[in-house]
């Protein structure tokens, strides 16, 4: 089944008399499951994309479905009820808050939903922190714990909800090398012991390769889709556009 559906879609954003094509005629569907890497040049429009994708903007034109919900014309609040339900975020930046402790951290998505008690948000930190090695700091105040500790309490913040997605912009950018490769290994292990499709946009070739799945992007357009060779770990790569000739030369 696929966890995201996107048909032609299109993003533009205005500049005062300008109007800049962020994304161009994008169609694409993506498999539950997958450990999926969005790459491409400053610029191509990896973190549109992934705005798209966690409905936190909405498209010019086309559709967006996620888990076969159409979303292009759900309200506001409708949009915010499903990214509180089926949608975690990681960010570049980590964007905890930096009053509350790492366990407090982990609960607040948790307190806007209803349909969670008390006992079972704290259950949920308590197994969450534990899942990514945090469980003796859950009092620890983001600025008591180091690069890596904070994006692992964010990953804990995002499946606290047990989202179906989650979505890293650039997560390890603000990591030394030897973090980065630690939270892309424990993105990887929670991708295959939970079954949480990851999806994550990367400069990173390092990063690309843990990845199963990967789109390249150019100025707007995808330009090609691969699947991992799960024997030889090469990729399949299935070329999908080329550029307009103005935007190869
Ligand atoms: N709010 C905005 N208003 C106007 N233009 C925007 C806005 N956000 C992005 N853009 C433009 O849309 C295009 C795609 O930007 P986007 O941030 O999606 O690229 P990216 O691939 O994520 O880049 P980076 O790797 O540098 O984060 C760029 O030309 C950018 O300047």
């Amino acid at each position: 089944m696929s966890v995201v559906r996107i048909e032609h879609v299109y993003k533009d954003y205005q500049l005062g008399e300008q109007t800049v094509q962020a994304l161009h005629d994008i169609t694409w569907s993506i498999d539950a499951g997958v450990f999926l890497a969005i790459s491409g040049p400053s610029g191509s429009g990896k973190t549109t994309l992934l705005n798209l994708i966690g409905c936190i903007d909405k498209p010019t034109r086309g559709k967006i479905f996620i888990n076969e919900d159409d979303v292009s014309e759900k309200s506001a609040n409708e949009l915010a009820d499903l990214r509180a339900r089926s949608i975690g975020f990681v960010f570049q930046t980590f964007n905890l808050l930096p009053v509350l402790s790492a366990a407090e951290n982990v609960e607040y998505p948790l307190l806007r939903r209803a349909d969670i008690s008390p006992d079972e948000r704290k259950a949920r930190v308590n197994y969450f922190l534990d899942i990514v090695g945090l469980g003796k700091f859950a009092n620890h105040r983001p600025n008591q714990l180091s690069g890596g500790q904070r994006q692992r309490v964010a990953i804990a913040r995002a499946l606290a909800i047990k989202p179906s997605i989650v979505l890293a912009d650039e997560p390890t950018a603000n990591l030394d090398k030897a973090t980065g490769r630690e939270i892309l290994s424990l993105m990887k292990q929670i991708n295959r012991r939970l079954k949480t499709t990851f999806i994550f946009s990367t400069h990173d070739q390092k990063v690309i390769d843990r990845a199963d799945r990967l789109v390249q992007m150019e100025d707007g357009y995808i330009t090609a889709f691969g699947v991992r060779n799960e024997t030889d770990k090469s990729w399949n790569l299935a070329r999908v556009r080329t550029l307009p000739e103005s935007e190869n030369e």
